[in-house]
C-alpha cells in the first residue's frame, strides 16, 4: 500500500493479485492508493484500453489527500488483468472479480465509484453483497439494458464496438470525439496512450468480440431490482452523453430508494474526467456527510 507523500503513479500503486470466488481463477490488477479506514474502490468502463488508471487519474488524488485508501481495479479482460471472455452477465463477472479481490486483500467493506460499466458493475455487487457496500457513485451508468428514448445501440457504443473489431487511430478517435462534450481537451497523447493500451493487449480486444458474439447483452437491465439497494447513492450524468443517455440516470433515480442525481450540462459519457474538479469535491461532500 502507497503513502499519501509518496508521489501517486501508475507504476508505483501498481498491484496483482490471485483470486479464486467459485469458478472464477484468475489474476487481476489493481492500483492500490493512500491509507485509511475507509476505502473507495473505483472500477472502470467498458471501452477498448480503459483501465482503472485511465478511466480515474483525475480522481484519485483528492481523495487520498482526504484520507481514504483508493483501489482501482481492473476488470478481467482490461488492462493487466487476466483475458476472459464473457458469455453471460459481465455485471456479475465484475462483482464475483471485486468480491475476490476484496477478500484477498482483507477489506471488508468499501465505498464504491462505477464508470458506465463499472456503474452496472457497482449496482451487481450490491445486490450480491449488500453489507459490503458503504456508499456508491454512479456514473453513466447504473442499469444495464436499453432506452425507451434513444436509438439502440447508441452512436457511441456502436463506435465502440466498431473500435473493438477494427482498433485503428482513426476508429479510437471517431469514438473519442463522441465520448466527451468538449473534444478540444482531446490531446495526440492522450490519443496515443489510449491506443497503445489498447494495441498492447490484443487477446483482450478479440475475446470483447467473441464476448458480444456468445451473448450481445453482456449488461442485463437491473431496473427492476433496485429498490432492493439500501445504500445512498449519488447518481452523475452528462446531458450530453452519446453512450448511455441521459434517462437511465432517470430510471436509477426512479429505482434507487436513497438516491440523489446531478446533471453536468455540456458534458459526455467522462463526467469523471470531464468536469473533474466539481465532481471531486461532490464525492468528498457526499461519503463525507
Ligand atoms: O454498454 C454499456 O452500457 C457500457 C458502456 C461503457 O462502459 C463505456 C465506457 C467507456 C469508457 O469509460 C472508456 O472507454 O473509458
Amino acid at each position: 500500500m502507497t503513502t499519501t507523500t509518496q508521489a501517486l503513479t501508475e507504476a508505483s500503486t501498481s498491484q496483482f493479485v490471485r483470486i479464486q470466488e467459485g469458478d472464477l481463477d484468475l489474476q487481476l490488477h489493481y492500483n492500490d492508493c493512500g491509507a485509511g479506514a475507509e476505502t473507495v474502490v473505483m472500477l472502470h468502463g467498458s471501452g477498448p484500453g480503459a483501465s482503472g488508471w485511465a478511466n480515474f487519474n483525475r480522481n484519485l488524488e483528492p481523495l487520498v489527500a482526504a484520507g481514504y485508501r483508493v483501489i482501482l481495479m481492473d476488470c478481467p479482460g482490461w488492462s493487466k488483468s487476466d483475458p476472459i471472455v464473457c458469455s453471460g452477465s459481465r455485471s456479475d463477472l465484475n462483482a464475483r472479480a471485486l468480491k475476490g479481490l476484496l477478500d484477498a486483500i482483507d477489506i471488508d467493506r468499501a465505498h464504491l465509484i462505477g464508470n458506465s460499466m463499472g456503474g452496472h458493475s457497482a449496482v451487481a455487487f450490491a445486490l450480491a453483497n449488500p453489507q459490503r457496500v458503504g456508499k456508491l457513485v454512479l456514473m453513466g451508468g447504473g442499469t444495464g439494458g436499453a432506452s425507451p428514448f434513444a436509438p439502440m445501440p447508441t452512436e457511441g457504443i456502436k463506435l465502440l464496438q466498431g473500435l473493438y473489431r477494427e482498433p485503428t487511430i482513426d476508429n479510437l478517435k471517431k469514438m473519442m470525439n463522441v465520448f466527451v462534450y468538449d473534444t478540444s481537451e482531446l490531446t495526440e497523447e492522450l490519443f496515443q496512450t489510449r491506443l497503445d493500451n489498447m494495441l498492447s493487449r490484443r487477446d483482450h480486444l478479440e475475446n470483447f468480440v467473441a464476448s458480444l458474439a456468445a451473448n450481445p447483452r453482456q449488461f442485463p437491465d437491473f431496473g427492476p431490482r433496485l429498490a432492493e439497494i439500501k445504500a445512498q447513492t449519488l447518481i452523475v450524468w452528462g446531458s450530453n452523453d452519446r453512450f448511455v443517455p441521459m434517462d437511465t440516470g432517470l430510471r436509477l433515480l426512479a429505482g434507487l430508494p436513497n438516491a440523489e442525481l446531478h446533471v453536468f450540462n455540456r458534458c459526455g459519457h467522462w463526467a469523471q474526467w470531464e468536469h473533474a474538479d466539481t465532481f471531486n469535491r461532490m464525492v468528498l461532500d457526499f461519503l463525507t456527510h
